[in-house]
Parts: C-alpha cells; sequence; structure tokens
C-alpha cells in the first residue's frame, strides 16, 4: 500500500543479440539465459516479448568476422543483419518498438567505436559514418536511434541527416553519459568484439567513472544537438548519475543494466551464493526508484513473466 516505486513490464527494454543463419541459436556462456538468434528465431521470440508488456528491445549484431573492416563499413550496409531484422519485425511484430544502437564496434575488426587512425580514434571522421548507419537502420525500421559511439557532435549530425532523409519521426536516444566500464564484458563476447579490443580500451571518448559533473556537461550537450531521451550507462554502479541526469534535465531517462551487471547475477546465483531471481528484481527497482524511465536489460523477459506472477 505505502510502496512507492513499482516495477512494471512497460518499464522494460530487451537487449537482444541477432545472428546470422536459419534457425539458430546460439547460447552465450558469459550471458547465462541469453542466446544470439537468427532472424527467423527472433522474430518469434520478440512476439512472446510483446505479449509479456514489454515495449521495445535493444537490438545488437554478431557480425561475421569476415564482414569486419577497420572502417566498419558494414554498418551502414542496408542488407547487414541488423536491418534486415528490423524490416522482419516490422512486418510481423510492428507494434513492438525497436531501439537501433549506432557505433562501430560490431562492425570495425579492431573493435573500436570509432575510426582509428595511427591508434587514435577520429571523432569526426566517425560522424560521418555515423550519420549513415543511422540513417540505414531508421529506413530499416528503427523507431529509434540510439547513438551509443560517445564521439561529440553525433546527435545534432544524425538529426540532421534524419531529417533531411525524411526520418524527422525517428527518435533519438542518446547514449549521453557512458561511462568506459569495467561491465561491458559479457556484451562483447555477445558480439564478438572482446579478441579483436585485446587490452585496447575506450577511455578516450567514454567517460571515466569518476565524473559526475562532466556527465551533466555531455547530457547538456546532446539534449542541445537535439536528443529526445538520453541514457546513463551502466546502471547499478551509477544511480546517482541516474538521478541527476533525471532531475537537471527532466527528459525521459533511459538506464542501461549491462552484460556485466546481469552476468554477475547469474554467476553467483548458478554457485548458490545468492537468489538469483530476487537480487535482479532488487537491481532494476532500484534503477527505477534512482529515476530511470525505463530499463534496457538482457533480464526484461524473466522479470516480465515474475511480475505477472
Ligand atoms: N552499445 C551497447 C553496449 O555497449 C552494451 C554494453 C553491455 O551490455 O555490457
Ligand atoms: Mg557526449
Amino acid at each position: 500500500m505505502v510502496r512507492e516505486t513499482s516495477l512494471v513490464p512497460s518499464d522494460l527494454i530487451q537487449g537482444m543479440f541477432v545472428t546470422d543463419g536459419e534457425n539458430r541459436r546460439e547460447p552465450i556462456p558469459s550471458l547465462p539465459g541469453m542466446a544470439r538468434l537468427s532472424v527467423d528465431l527472433l522474430v518469434e521470440e520478440c512476439k512472446r516479448i510483446r505479449e509479456l508488456g514489454i515495449p521495445a528491445i535493444a537490438l545488437f549484431p554478431m557480425t561475421p568476422q569476415e564482414r569486419k573492416t577497420p572502417d566498419g563499413s558494414e554498418a551502414w550496409n542496408q542488407d547487414n543483419l541488423v536491418c534486415r531484422a528490423c524490416r522482419a519485425l516490422k512486418r510481423t511484430v510492428p507494434d513492438l518498438g525497436i531501439v537501433g544502437d549506432v557505433a562501430l564496434d560490431p562492425y570495425t575488426s579492431h573493435g573500436q567505436d570509432g575510426v582509428l587512425i595511427d591508434g587514435q580514434i577520429v571523432n569526426d571522421l566517425t560522424l560521418e559514418s555515423l550519420k549513415l548507419q543511422a540513417v540505414a537502420q531508421a529506413a530499416a525500421g528503427c523507431d529509434v536511434i540510439a547513438p551509443s559511439d560517445m564521439m561529440d557532435g553525433r546527435i545534432g549530425i544524425i538529426r540532421a541527416a534524419l531529417d533531411a532523409e525524411g526520418l524527422s519521426q525517428t527518435m533519438i536516444l542518446s547514449y549521453a553519459a557512458k561511462y568506459a566500464s569495467g561491465f561491458y564484458g559479457p556484451f562483447r563476447d555477445a558480439i564478438g568484439s572482446s579478441s579483436a579490443l585485446g587490452k585496447a580500451d575506450k577511455k578516450t571518448y567514454q567517460m571515466d567513472p569518476a565524473n559526475i559533473v562532466e556527465a551533466l556537461r555531455e547530457t547538456a550537450l546532446d539534449i542541445a544537438e537535439g536528443a529526445d531521451m538520453v541514457m546513463v550507462k551502466p546502471a547499478l554502479p551509477y544511480l546517482d548519475i541516474i538521478q541527476t541526469v533525471k532531475t537537471s534535465f527532466g527528459l525521459p531517462t533511459i538506464a542501461y543494466h549491462v552484460s556485466g551487471e546481469y552476468a554477475m547475477v547469474k554467476a553467483a546465483a548458478e554457485r548458490g551464493w545468492i537468489d538469483g531471481d530476487a537480487a535482479m528484481l532488487e537491481s532494476i527497482t532500484a534503477i527505477k526508484r534512482a529515476g530511470a524511465d525505463a530499463i534496457i536489460t538482457y533480464a526484461a523477459s524473466d522479470i516480465a513473466r515474475w511480475l505477472r506472477g
């Protein structure tokens, strides 16, 4: 009766991975319970997800190795995995929202999110590629374009490119405060970028976990450039950032409960050290309590099932 925060399935966005082929389900060992799905199985799974009351998915591709290049040009191939999946989903589950990730890391042979020249990420050159990728995904049916790359200036450039292509209805969810986090490991396994990335890091464009004022500056810039919604990522170690971003700007604020946050609960539960279901529900409730309007999580469909009893 006096509970202050209630979680409902419509708060959740299911993170999902798509792979080539047909009738394929490749379990991801470091993300227990998650698998990469071929487009046909993805569509079937998405029907169930929609029926659970989950409004949207966030989609990530496992690009075949032979299609990864230094410039990541597969990212704007209109027949790439993500674009094919979007078209299939819009034909069969049209009212399930699709959040399309814009960044080059699933497509580059070096695993970085940007164009790499002499060992440096070149910001402005990368923007040209992101623009093409955003337009390709929006044209294929993505409802929300979510630039996760953290290059400076990409929101404004992508907004202008979408509008110029007649895609003014496509929303932009900016990964405004994305930290250079140790919690992304299982995701990199899932999209096959961990071995390419090796010991390299993303600290020249993702944020220092010690910073909060910078998060506000980054978020303000993205809003000024035209973001409709903003994201904080990861979620659980950054509840203060979620709360501050939400109260400072009042924009729809999405939190990304990332792969490592999900996997650590699963791993401890597998060892019998914690009650995994309780810990997962507690994590997601805490993220909502901090101020998130919606939460991207790999546990979305599990949680929606628990909430329905
Ligand atoms: N651009 C999407 C991600 O980087 C996801 C990270 C994660 O789930 O660990
Ligand atoms: Mg920024």
